[in-house]
């Protein structure tokens, strides 16, 4: 394709939600990405893989414990071996993602874009033009705007501890938080959780979540509800957090986890002629934004889809198949996957349970303890709890767990919900491998 334009696509951010670009190079499109920061992104650099990295031995120091009459000694997280790991397993990352990109004949240009206009951005004083440009950059922690909030941190923050902090106070009561609180307190710090309302992961399935927080608060992690945090001071012994009617938590180390907002104040979107509001990018069934040859994927584009890794990369392959000319159909997102890694995970896909208990008239919902199972007796799980959600024509469309094994059920169940499998297909994919976590999920069907 010739335009008259430096690029045909050039992309704003490297994380997930431009995974589609080599796909788009390789069909001969002219393509730039343009970073900030660390190639790849949140998810590699400070979030899933990050995460997933400190939590392993987390999951195996809180499994010795179960097994402790039979594997002997007492396990216990050595923190800076834990981060150091962490470090040789995700600092080269961002630089594989710039030479993979430069390898396929991407254009990579390091800085901050701004728009100039609807074709052109500015990095670091110098233009760059294109014919699409899709903005991709994500989103930042929300610090919640109170007095001395520059003694809170955010989740990147906890993700660079070299020392863990003796007492850890958390602000809000989501993924970060129930998944940052699980790794601190089992590697031996006091965590404290100051929940905004007296919800902790409301979008998941109630009685699943009150299971995690029962086993964190055996593990010693306190809950504050409605605890109205008002500011945050700094004295010799350490940092306050003020709260309620004039109560006083005396902690190491704040960690600011109330959630995420999309990054779109500095990208000068005025000029570019783009509507957004605080959930995002507004996109059609396109992705494409209020100026046409304009698109956005990943968290900064309000789909109403979760801000998720699975569905910045779903966003980001339909991308490449619709500015490559591959497709011109509206995007048909499948069911999101979702998990809080937390010890037990809660994982869950597609009609929820609670959507499903309003609905009675469309929905089948089936619910089962499993932790006496022999299967999960085999690690000695202690909470290990299912629910099926099937329609009126016997077809699975939704699944939750919560297991030390959740995320590896959910994903199991995942092709009979998304493909909308019948029972004669659910029947002839029988022979998974036995014994296995799999075969124990497909065989619930
Ligand atoms: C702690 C944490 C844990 C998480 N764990 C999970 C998990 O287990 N599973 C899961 O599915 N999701 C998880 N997520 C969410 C997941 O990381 C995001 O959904 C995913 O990274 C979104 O990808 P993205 O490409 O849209 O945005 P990002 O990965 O945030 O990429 C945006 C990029 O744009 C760049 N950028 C921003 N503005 C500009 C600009 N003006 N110019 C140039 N570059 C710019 C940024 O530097 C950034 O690199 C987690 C998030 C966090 C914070
Ligand atoms: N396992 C995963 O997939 C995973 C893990 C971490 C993060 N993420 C992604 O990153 C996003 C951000 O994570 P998060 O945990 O920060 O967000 P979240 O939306 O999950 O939780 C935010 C929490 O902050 C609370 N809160 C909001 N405003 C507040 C205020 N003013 N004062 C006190 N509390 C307040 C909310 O009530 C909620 O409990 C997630 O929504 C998700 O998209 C995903």
């Amino acid at each position: 394709m010739q335009t008259k334009y430096d690029y045909d696509v050039l992309y704003i951010g490297s994380g997930h939600a431009v995974d589609g670009v080599i796909a788009l190079a390789k069909k001969g499109l002219k393509v730039a990405v343009v970073e900030g920061d660390r190639y790849g992104g949140t998810c590699p650099n400070w979030g899933c893989n990050a995460k997933i990295a400190l939590d392993e031995p987390i999951k195996l120091t809180k499994e010795q414990k179960r097994m402790k009459e039979i594997v002997n000694g007492n396990l216990s997280i050595n923190w800076s071996q834990n981060m150091k790991h962490k470090h040789e397993l995700i600092d080269g990352f961002s630089g594989k993602q710039k030479n993979e990109k430069q390898a396929a004949g991407i254009d990579t240009i390091d800085g901050w874009a701004t728009f100039v206009d609807p074709h052109t951005i500015s990095v670091n004083n110098k233009k760059y033009s294109s014919d699409k440009i899709v903005i991709a950059t994500g989103q930042h922690p929300n610090i919640i705007n109170l007095p001395g909030n520059e003694y809170a941190h955010d989740s990147r923050d906890f993700l660079a501890l070299d020392e863990l902090p003796k007492s850890i106070a958390i602000i809000g009561a989501g993924y970060i938080a129930l998944e940052f609180a699980t790794i601190a307190s089992e590697a031996g710090a006091k965590v404290t959780i100051l929940m905004h309302r007296d919800k902790v992961l409301r979008q998941f399935y109630q009685p699943y979540v009150l299971s995690v927080v029962d086993e964190l608060k055996h593990d010693g992690v306190s809950f504050i509800k409605n605890a109205n945090v008002a500011s945050y001071s700094q004295n010799d012994s350490g940092y306050q957090v003020h709260y309620g009617n004039r109560k006083i938590l005396n902690v190491d180390w704040i960690l600011d986890a109330a959630g995420r907002v999309p990054n779109i104040k500095n990208l000068n979107l005025g000029k570019a002629g783009v509507d957004y509001d605080r959930k995002g990018i507004k996109v059609n069934d396109h992705l494409q934004s209020s100026q046409a040859n304009i698109y956005a994927s990943g968290d900064v584009a309000d789909t109403g889809e979760p801000k998720l890794t699975p569905a910045a990369t779903f966003e980001s392959k339909y991308l490449t198949k619709l500015l490559s000319g591959q497709k011109k159909d509206a995007i048909q997102f499948p069911p999101i996957p979702s998990t809080v890694f937390t010890s037990p995970r809660i994982a869950q896909v597609g009609v929820t349970v609670d959507q499903a208990k309003q609905n009675p008239e469309k929905y089948i919902i089936k619910s089962k303890n499993i932790k006496d199972d022999w299967y999960r007796q085999v690690d000695k799980e202690e909470i290990a709890k299912y629910t099926l959600i099937f329609n009126r024509q016997d077809q699975l469309v939704g699944a939750a767990e919560v297991s030390d094994h959740a995320e590896d059920v959910i994903d199991y169940l995942y092709p009979a919900i998304a493909l909308k499998l019948d029972r004669e297909k659910i029947e002839y994919l029988e022979p998974f491998i036995f014994p296995s976590i799999a075969h124990d999920a497909w065989k619930r069907l």
